[in-house]
């Protein structure tokens, strides 16, 4: 896997301030924001939060996506730890065929049964540049916030120790509540 890092930045945000490092991986670029104090930190607190544009940047209600990423970065400004931000919009099918999803959600589709139309999985992510960025930061144990039981397969995989999971449980409205539901009933997610 060829993977390119930059050096370390200072971040200032209005969470607080992180130091960031970039990782690039043929054509995704991804971060990893860290807490001033993450070198001293035994077992980080860790969110990986995947790319949402719409969520994220321009404050969507359909997802849940912008809440968690705000949770995440107040949290780990305050009690020390790392968000990965995982350049896999839509769950890696991309934003053009995030929006053909959404159209056809529009049409009554719940989130899976619109990426199976498609031709995608229910989930394509890969994780790989999680391991990478866990190596290079030398991460052996955490505490993972999420509720998604892959992302605990997956790091569990990893032969990484999650001494505990943080849910990151946000506050529903009307135009998630059928995203959350799927995800809680169809997808595994802890709610
Ligand atoms: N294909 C598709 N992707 C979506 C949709 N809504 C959000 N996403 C993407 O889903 C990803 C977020 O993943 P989720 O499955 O919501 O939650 P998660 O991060 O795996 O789980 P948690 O750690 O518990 O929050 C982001 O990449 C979003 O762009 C949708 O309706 N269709
Ligand atoms: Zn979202």
């Amino acid at each position: 896997m060829n993977i390119e890092k930059s050096n370390i930045a200072n971040l200032p945000t209005r969470y607080g301030k992180f130091k960031i490092r970039a990782y690039k991986q043929d054509h995704q670029e991804h971060l990893a924001i860290m807490s001033q104090d993450f070198e001293t930190l035994a077992a980080p607190y860790v969110r990986i939060h995947s790319e949402c544009l719409t969520g994220d940047t321009l404050g969507s209600l359909k997802c849940d996506c912008q809440n968690q990423l705000d949770l995440a970065l107040k949290f780990i400004a305050q009690n020390g730890g790392l968000v990965i931000y995982h350049r896999q919009e839509g769950r890696n099918i991309g934003l053009l065929n995030k929006v053909n999803a959404y159209a056809l959600q529009d049409q009554g589709r719940n989130t899976i049964e619109a990426n199976l139309e498609l031709g995608f999985g229910e989930d394509d992510r890969d994780y790989g540049i999680v391991e990478e960025i866990f190596k290079d930061l030398n991460i052996k144990k955490l505490k993972l916030i999420t509720n998604n039981p892959e992302k605990i397969k997956y790091v569990e995989s990893l032969g990484v120790e999650i001494v505990e999971r943080i849910p990151a449980i946000t506050k529903s409205n009307k135009y998630n509540e059928n995203y959350i539901n799927t995800k809680k009933e169809k997808m595994g997610h802890m709610f």
